[in-house]
């Protein structure tokens, strides 16, 4: 089976174009490759797929083999992989992903794709059973939970009044309250705003989030400071995967919760340890955008049977 290697910001994927090639068990291939001494080496494994409703159809695994609805940075990857493999010659594409179907822009320098700038949708605020607390200009509201899961309208509701904050009620995680503010990107992310990322004991506290009992579906967490209203610092936990060097989804993710929290204006660097991504999140549409690089490193087989 032919595989490229991928990463972008150093969130590292196995590709495989499924046009072509066909993968029995995903789960078990996405543990598989992952490993990083017995296999390839990855954050987990993505498969390229043709779509009815899209150009292409993206299907995204974790290395632990859980499936997740999106990945931002392994979709600026498929981007580059089916423009520069020749799969499309279209430098506007759309991409199906169980989070929606996504639309991308591809920036092209001597005959690949260099940037992708992704149209991620519009954010829902929604974090599995937990209450969200609005409170905007001099009025102050509650969205109660039953309203608020997996509901769009509460989302649009916050856009559309320009809710000023939006808080979630504290967890309590190893004896410690945090205040987390919940954000979906299609897949789920929890963001916590902290004074210091750099020193913190991410490989402690990261599963702690993600397992606890308040995510039934587990859930990534971005542990944000902010620098400016222009600059955030983000390190993330992911599902499935632990700490990776970026998450693309989790950067719109924080970006949101930032502009949400008032701390930050709508066109966000997010400085992430692989790099930086800009995101940008419209007024006039309600949509988040995600401008990022992607690059190839290596192609290779794998061995039947190997
Ligand atoms: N690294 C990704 C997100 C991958 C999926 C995530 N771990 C999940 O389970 O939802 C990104 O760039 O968005």
């Amino acid at each position: 089976m032919k595989f490229t290697k991928m990463q972008g910001l150093g969130n590292d994927y196995v590709y495989v174009n499924c046009l072509k090639e066909q993968v029995e068990n995903p789960p078990e291939m996405a543990r598989r490759v992952s490993d990083r001494h017995f296999g390839i080496g990855s954050d987990g494994l993505i498969l390229i797929r043709p779509s009815d409703s899209a150009d292409f159809e993206m299907e995204m695994y974790n290395a632990d083999g859980s499936r997740s609805e999106m990945c931002g940075n392994g979709i600026r990857c498929v981007a580059k992989y089916v423009y520069d493999y020749g799969l499309t010659d279209k430098t506007s594409i759309s991409v199906e992903t169980l989070g929606g179907i996504k639309y991308l822009d591809l920036t092209v320098e001597d005959g690949k794709v260099s940037m992708v700038k992704v149209d991620m949708g519009k954010p829902e605020l929604r974090a599995e059973a937990i209450p969200i607390v609005c409170e905007r200009g001099t009025e102050e509201c509650v969205v109660d939970e039953d309203s608020l899961l997996g509901d769009e309208a509460v989302s649009e509701y916050m856009v559309e009044t320009n809710c000023k904050k939006v808080i979630d009620e504290p967890i309590v995680v190893d004896g410690m309250e945090y205040q987390i503010t919940g954000v979906s990107m299609g897949n789920p992310h929890a963001v916590v705003f902290l004074e210091d990322v750099k020193g913190m004991d991410i490989e402690k506290l990261g599963p702690r989030f993600e397992n606890h009992e308040r995510f039934p579906k587990r859930i990534n967490t971005e542990f944000v400071r902010v620098i400016d209203r222009e600059t955030i610092e983000m390190r993330v936990w992911e599902r499935g995967s632990g700490e990776t060097l970026a998450c693309g989804t989790g950067a719109c993710a924080a970006a949101v919760a930032s502009i949400l929290n008032g701390l930050a204006e709508r066109k966000v660097t997010v400085k992430l340890l692989g790099g930086d991504l800009l995101v940008e999140w419209e007024e006039e549409t309600g949509n988040v955008y995600m401008t990022g690089p992607a690059v190839t490193v290596f192609e290779g087989v794998i061995e039947e049977g190997a």
